[in-house]
């Protein structure tokens, strides 16, 4: 049982303060479902989160003790699905699952999904953009991080694979703290445990969908 505590973050761009005081507790188990308004800084969070961009302040907490964002990329803490394809479009499927895994359990587990198992043999540049998330939430999914956070990773994607991608995040939570961040807010909804929103740099509890009305990220 892992557990990670944002107890603060604040990023300002030039002078648009975007982050102002956001905080959440992730764990093992657990699926926050991150909202906001375009533009709110939820992409902001998660680079910051990642080791991508660095905050103007951060407390952050990984089982009880104080987190240095810089451990956690070598540390394998918090793996992290960025909003835009990250993948070489020149190689195939099938070697990218070798390169990403070195161990047979994990490439077969990616390698014997029904959807990804049909596009084994093709080029990342020949997969729909659907296929290239699927495949990359999936073989992210098979890392050891024992967090993952996925920025839209339902978007683009057809219903069926949306369906099945659902089921195994649930799966995965048995292992993992997860937050995904996607405008298909009822697909979040139904598999998150909690949900957030963030308004104007400033995180909100969020129970249900008349909250995210009374938050404005939805109309009344
Ligand atoms: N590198 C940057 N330089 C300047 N401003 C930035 C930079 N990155 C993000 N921003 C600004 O920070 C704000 C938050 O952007 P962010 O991408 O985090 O929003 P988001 O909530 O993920 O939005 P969306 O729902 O559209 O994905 C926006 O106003 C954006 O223009």
């Amino acid at each position: 049982m892992a557990t990670l505590v944002l107890h603060t973050i604040s990023k300002k761009f030039k002078n648009n303060q975007v982050l102002k005081q956001v905080d959440f507790s992730l764990k093992t188990g657990e699926i926050i479902g991150l909202f906001g308004r375009n533009g709110s800084g939820k992409s902001t969070l998660l680079k910051i989160l990642f080791g991508n961009l660095k905050a103007d302040s951060i407390a952050i907490e990984l089982n009880n003790e104080a987190l240095n964002i810089s451990e956690v990329i070598p540390n394998q803490l918090i793996a992290y699905l960025p909003q835009h394809p990250f993948l070489p479009k020149q190689m195939k499927v099938r070697d990218i699952i070798i390169m990403f895994h070195s161990e047979e359990r994990e490439q077969d587990a990616v390698f014997y999904d029904s959807h990804i198992a049909t596009m084994t043999h093709k080029k990342t540049s020949e997969l729909s953009l659907g296929e290239v998330k699927y495949f990359e939430v999936v073989l992210l999914s098979q890392l050891p991080h024992p967090f993952i956070m996925l920025d839209e990773p339902f978007s683009m994607l057809e219903p069926l694979h949306k369906e099945q991608l659902k089921e195994k995040l649930v799966e995965l939570k048995k292992t993992k703290g997860i937050i995904i961040t996607d405008h298909y807010y009822n697909d979040v909804m139904e598999i998150a445990t909690k949900n957030m929103v963030i308004k104007n740099g400033e995180s909100f509890p969020v129970k249900s969908v008349t909250d995210l009305k009374e938050f404005e990220y939805l109309s009344r």
